[in-house]
């Protein structure tokens, strides 16, 4: 998907909502564990419910690398499902890779050519030859983790490497890579006040900023500081939206809490 279309969607929709597919069987409502593909079949109602108030799924590929084989079943059968019935809707697989060259461009192929993603989250610590195998492909993101929402995001990434932190290092050494067009960065909710200098380095890029509802971080904080004229956020949230309910009525409550955050949204745009 071209960042054009995201746009569009984003103002059609007034939602830069990111819903998080992290979806643990031991959460889900237990009349679905009869069925033969619970994780789907609780995935797919989460996205009929909610495709018209979020602008992007984002599955964490631990939860469904977890259970094995039906693990990536329930995944293929997702992303094909958002594909297929909802194709403006932006997708982003959570799986944190990279690796030296040749193996990065097979972990591309996986998640852009298999599975059909329009995005993949990556990480930076192996340096250029690891991030551009998936900045060739046209059309598809590289999400960058730049400053994480985490704890031990201050163990590296806030050191001085020089003059700066190394997330601002990150930012911008990635700059000078290859197709660096096709490049987002993951922000932290909880990291918002560190936004302002961010936006100095990459005052147009996409930011993917995780950590609103459960982590505690601030979407009117993120939206005065990180926002840009294109939008250029996605604020994620994953458990505060897909287990707001674990009875019969899971995806009727899924939708309100994204209706709160949409309409929340709303007031920024
Ligand atoms: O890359 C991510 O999405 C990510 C980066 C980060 O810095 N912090 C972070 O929480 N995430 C992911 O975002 C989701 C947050 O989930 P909730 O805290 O339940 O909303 C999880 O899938 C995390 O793995």
């Amino acid at each position: 998907m071209q960042t054009e279309q995201l746009i569009q969607q984003i103002r059609t929709k007034k939602s830069f909502l990111c819903i998080g597919l992290d979806v643990d069987i031991k959460k889900i409502p237990n009349h679905l564990l009869k069925e033969t593909d619970p994780i789907f079949e609780f995935n797919k109602a989460i996205i009929d419910a909610t495709h018209h108030l979020a602008v992007a799924y984002k599955p964490n590929i631990a939860f469904y690398e977890a259970f094995g084989i039906k693990g990536w079943e329930a995944l293929k059968k997702t992303i094909n499902y958002i594909n297929e019935n909802y194709p403006e809707l932006f997708t982003i697989a959570d799986a944190k890779r990279g690796d030296i060259g040749n193996t990065s461009t097979m972990y591309a192929k996986a998640f852009f050519e298999d599975m059909e993603f329009d995005s993949v989250t990556i990480a930076p610590y192996m340096g250029k030859d690891s991030v551009e195998p998936f900045l060739a492909f046209k059309d598809k993101h590289t999400i960058l983790l730049a400053l994480t929402s985490n704890e031990g995001a201050f163990d590296f990434q806030t050191l001085k490497v020089g003059e700066v932190p190394l997330y601002q290092k990150v930012l911008e050494t990635s700059k000078s890579y290859k197709n660096s067009e096709n490049l987002m960065y993951v922000v932290g909710a909880t990291k918002a006040e560190y936004l302002k200098e961010i936006r100095q380095i990459v005052p147009e890029s996409f930011l993917l900023v995780p950590g609103v509802g459960a982590q505690g971080g601030s979407l009117e904080d993120v939206c005065k500081y990180g926002m840009t004229e294109n939008i250029g956020l996605l604020i994620n949230s994953s458990r505060g939206i897909i287990y707001a309910s674990n009875g019969e009525d899971f995806a009727d409550k899924a939708k309100e809490k994204a209706l709160e955050m949409q309409q929340q949204m709303a007031s920024f745009l």
